[in-house]
């Protein structure tokens, strides 16, 4: 418990979002063996079996490609549209889906993302029926999954537990924003032994030694959040994100991914256009997806919003 405190006072107290680093615990090439010897079991039952988060961004820069990551709140506004809602992302030619459990507690989010994690909960979603949609789903994708989530569930479980759980159910990939760096040790010791890649997340107010540090820990991509705040859509992004991407740039050859009030077509041009290896945007298709008259309605809506950033970006 302590730990967890100590994390959402990290988030209060610094009004910030970052994770902090260790050296790595484990090398690149030992990541790799991890990655070939151990194939994901409902992977193999897939029709185009998924590669993981790193092996996708590399895939598409050999194609000059940006990838598209949506985020989207399990069970919001039911868990059957949230399972449809995958399939359309994954139709629509998204690269990676971030899904989020929610949590009745999302010091990170903005109104829009709260609302929905509201919504979820009040429906009764947790964190067993979240894994049992997606051990249906995943197998009907063809892009990777990266599940985000407070640390609480992780922490209810044990970290070696949720890891073996999660993997069980076909994800690739995890993001947990409230951890700081020195407590993410055992996370990422966990994670990497199951072949989940731990995203760590660095702001334009994290200084640059610790940048470095967080870009090295990093496994997947490294996500750089534009601006400093919760989540949310807003009128444009910060200008400050290009030279954000030159330093990390200089500090890594990981693939980085922006996020945090990217909402629009021109939004992610500007992005890709930066440099960016990705953009996520969450809270757009959130609101969507929460503000539809019903849930047909959200997933025809949100199948034109995610074709409308695709091709923006080809
Ligand atoms: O909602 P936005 O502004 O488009 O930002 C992406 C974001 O939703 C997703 O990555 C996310 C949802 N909740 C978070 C909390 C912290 C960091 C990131 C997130």
């Amino acid at each position: 418990m302590a730990s967890f405190l100590k994390a959402t006072h990290f988030i209060h107290s610094n009004n910030k979002l970052e994770n902090h680093a260790f050296p790595h615990s484990y090398n690149n090439t030992q990541r790799l063996k991890i990655s070939t010897s151990v194939k994901p079991p409902m992977a193999a039952l897939s029709t185009t079996p998924t590669v993981g988060l790193s092996e996708t961004f590399t895939r598409l820069k050999q194609q000059g490609k940006v990838a598209l990551i949506p985020y989207i709140t399990a069970g919001d506004p039911d868990m059957s549209t949230t399972a449809e809602a995958l399939k359309v992302l994954d139709r629509c030619g998204s690269d990676i889906i971030e899904l989020g459990v929610p949590y009745s507690d999302p010091l990170a989010d903005g109104p829009v993302i709260q609302a929905a994690a509201t919504r979820s909960l009040s429906r009764g979603t947790n964190f067993a029926k979240v894994l049992s949609m997606l051990k249906d789903v995943v197998p009907q994708l063809s892009c990777p999954i990266a599940l985000f989530t407070y640390y609480n569930p992780i922490l209810k479980r044990g970290t070696e537990r949720f890891m073996a759980t999660v993997r069980d159910a076909g994800v690739h990939g995890l993001v947990v924003p409230d951890v700081p760096l020195e407590e993410t040790e055992i996370l990422r010791k966990e994670a990497a032994r199951h072949n989940i890649e731990l995203v760590l997340l660095t702001t334009p107010t994290t200084p640059t030694i610790r940048m470095k540090a967080i870009t090295e820990a990093s496994e997947g991509f490294v996500y750089l959040v534009s601006s400093i705040g919760v989540t949310g859509a807003r009128e444009s992004v910060s200008s400050k994100v290009q030279s954000l991407l030159i330093d990390i740039k200089e500090a890594t050859s990981k693939p980085v991914a922006v996020g945090f009030g990217i909402s629009k077509p021109e939004h992610v041009k500007q992005v890709a256009r930066w440099g960016a290896d990705g953009v996520i945007v969450g809270s757009a298709m959130v609101r969507i997806l929460g503000e539809a008259k019903s849930p047909e309605e959200g997933l025809k809506e949100l199948e034109v919003f995610v074709t409308s950033l695709k091709s923006a970006l080809s």
